[in-house]
């Protein structure tokens, strides 16, 4: 484990070479190495019990998607329809995270475990208010421990103060705004205040476009009250366009108000994820190049001896996922009930199973002194 200051000495060297101009070249220090560590494990687990879904191609119905490519990306990533499916090929090459955690342990082994988070969906389960996608007492008690255990970060799309609110506990970095706002923790991991109960911040590679999104809220505000149920959230660094509790014969109509705004704004960009659509800066920064920089802010940089341990469901989560495969270091997690292309190893259910593994991984922790 690195000590406080060393790790203090870290960020500050890291803050200083992350300038917004040179945040490819920064991330591009971080060395890539080859292969995911599962490989050959998946033989064994044909007899899974995990039943996935997929989504339903009647979606698709009338090639009305070709003609709206917009729409198209909407449904991709918000399935409204699913059917029960159980393809051994998928479930084979995804096991389930709780069935495969000796084998992770084992594989963990001498390696300091950093654990990463994402929010909605993978600690909260999703619900139509985003303002109330509360995490169980069981899960922030679970959380607390695994701060207390391991490095943590939570890992998302919110701004930090909001998932802060949500999540209250001072010992976990905050990666908010998709990775564009990281700040340290508050306390630290043995519960001791740290100074002021400040957060530090580490890194905002997209702070220069804060008037323009602040600007663009705004827009977004005034044009989706044509559409009934949109709403328009501010993650600060980035935005996001809710249709969760909109009409899917209105999906058309909200991507088109939404485009036609953006047109005007060339330096801001679309991604989608769960009935919701994102906008955020051209800036090539995301959950995995957060996950590298706190990383090398731990001192792990091109280190061996680290195991992250990456949870989350999301279409934004890939980019992280994708981080540890191609360093062949640690594992991806992604939660998930439907069947989907993922750079993950393993898949957990739902907040519940993901519950039930950070448990697991305390508890393992704890008995091993
Ligand atoms: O990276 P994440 O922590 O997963 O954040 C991604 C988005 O999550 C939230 O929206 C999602 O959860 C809501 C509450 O359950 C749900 O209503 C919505 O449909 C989901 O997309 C959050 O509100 C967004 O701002 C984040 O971008």
């Amino acid at each position: 484990m690195k000590s406080s200051s060393q790790v203090s000495t870290n960020i500050v060297k890291l803050t200083e070479s992350f300038s917004h101009s040179t945040v490819s070249a920064a991330s591009s220090q971080v060395q890539k190495s080859s292969m995911a560590l599962f490989g050959g494990l998946l033989g064994q687990y044909q007899k899974r019990r995990l039943l996935f879904t997929v989504e339903e191609s009647n979606n698709n119905k009338g090639g009305s998607n070709k003609v709206n490519p917009w729409l198209e990306s909407m449904r991709a990533s918000s399935p409204t329809r699913i059917t029960p499916n159980n393809n051994p090929s998928w479930i084979v090459g995804h096991p389930s995270a709780l069935k495969m955690f000796d084998e992770m342990i084992w594989n963990s082994k001498g390696k300091q475990v950093v654990v990463f988070l994402d929010y909605d969906g993978t600690l909260s389960p999703i619900v139509a208010d985003p303002e109330k996608a509360f995490m169980t007492k069981k899960m922030r008690a679970i959380l607390k421990d695994i701060a207390r255990l391991f490095p943590t970060a939570i890992v998302t799309g919110r701004c930090i103060d909001k998932v802060y609110d949500f999540v209250r506990l001072g010992e976990v970095y905050y990666a908010g705004s998709h990775g564009m706002d990281i700040k340290g923790p508050t306390k630290s991991r043995n519960h001791q205040k740290g100074n002021n109960n400040e957060a530090l911040v580490l890194f905002q590679p997209a702070s220069q476009f804060l008037p323009m999104i602040n600007e663009v809220y705004k827009i977004l505000v005034e044009k989706m009250k044509a559409i009934p149920g949109a709403k328009v959230e501010n993650n600060k660094f980035c935005l996001s366009v809710h249709f969760r509790c909109v009409e899917e014969k209105c999906w058309s109509a909200l991507a088109e108000q939404v485009n036609s705004v953006l047109k005007e704004y060339p330096k801001l960009k679309l991604t989608h994820g769960r009935k919701v659509i994102e906008i955020r800066p051209t800036i090539k920064w995301d959950k995995g190049k957060a996950i590298e920089f706190l990383l090398e802010s731990l001192g792990y940089a091109n280190s061996t001896s680290v195991f992250p341990i990456y949870i989350g469901d999301d279409t934004t989560d890939e980019d992280a996922f994708k981080v540890l495969r191609s360093k062949g270091q640690g594992i991806g997690i992604l939660v998930s009930q439907i069947q989907k292309e993922t750079n993950a190893i393993y898949t957990l259910h739902d907040p519940l199973e993901v519950g039930q593994f950070l448990r697991r991984l305390a508890d393992w922790k704890k008995n091993k002194f």
